[in-house]
């Protein structure tokens, strides 16, 4: 489902970074560990060809996503990839339901009430969908950007420090929860992380380190 070889990035400026070869199959779940600076957010953007790499291959789902072309690239992302960040932005003027319409919108221009209403109940969070973000505990978004992240039948969840801001009980349910839910619908997954609290809960752990 993901395959790397030969990695390397270099920002402006910067030594380069180079990444270690892995592969994963689909339904396949990983941590990518890392001391700070190590390129855990830059290996997530070349994985969801937000960066493209000097060379090396990357492909996903069997894309060449190294190979794509600008426009090519938003458009597998859209189709392909669901992201989660540490912080989730929704927008604040509309209910977290249409916060959830617009982003199946913005990736496919048309609307699945039907899959959002599953994903909304298999996360718990269907009812508190018609309120506001900022009506939302930090624990209640982050299980929000979990169905966005969903909400366009992704093949691939790739979620950045998804954790960090969340205390003990709301990290575990979290984690729980997007585990079962990418198991239940066979998507890979991939969290890039320094948050030791999800070590134990993962089998498969990419560690990534500065000096390579
Ligand atoms: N836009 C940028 N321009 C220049 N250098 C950058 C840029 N973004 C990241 N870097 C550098 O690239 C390296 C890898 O950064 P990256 O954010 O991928 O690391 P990370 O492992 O995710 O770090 P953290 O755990 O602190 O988020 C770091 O040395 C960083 O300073």
């Amino acid at each position: 489902m993901i395959i790397t070889k030969e990695l390397k990035f270099t920002y402006p400026g910067t030594a380069t970074l180079s990444f270690k070869d892995f592969s994963l199959t689909a339904g396949q779940q990983i941590l990518i560990k890392g001391e700070s600076g190590s390129g855990k957010t830059t290996l997530l953007h070349l994985l969801s060809g937000i960066l493209t790499p000097d060379s090396g291959i990357i492909e996903v789902d069997e894309v060449r996503v190294d190979q794509l072309r600008a426009h090519q690239r938003d458009s597998f992302r859209a189709n392909h990839i669901g992201l989660i960040f540490q912080r989730n932005l929704f927008i604040k003027s509309i209910s977290m339901y249409k916060n959830m319409l617009l982003a199946q919108h913005i990736a496919q221009s048309k609307e699945d009430r039907e899959i959002l209403m599953e994903i909304l109940e298999e996360l718990g969070i269907s009812n508190l969908s018609g309120k506001k973000p900022h009506h939302l505990s930090q624990g209640e978004q982050q299980r929000f950007s979990i169905a966005r992240a969903l909400v366009n039948n992704p093949k691939v969840v790739l979620a950045d420090e998804p954790t960090s801001s969340l205390d003990d009980v709301n990290c575990h349910r979290f984690s729980q929860m997007l585990k079962s839910i990418c198991e239940k619908y066979n998507i890979t997954l991939l969290i890039a992380t320094h948050d030791s609290r999800l070590e134990q809960q993962f089998n498969c752990v990419i560690e990534l380190n500065e000096s390579k």
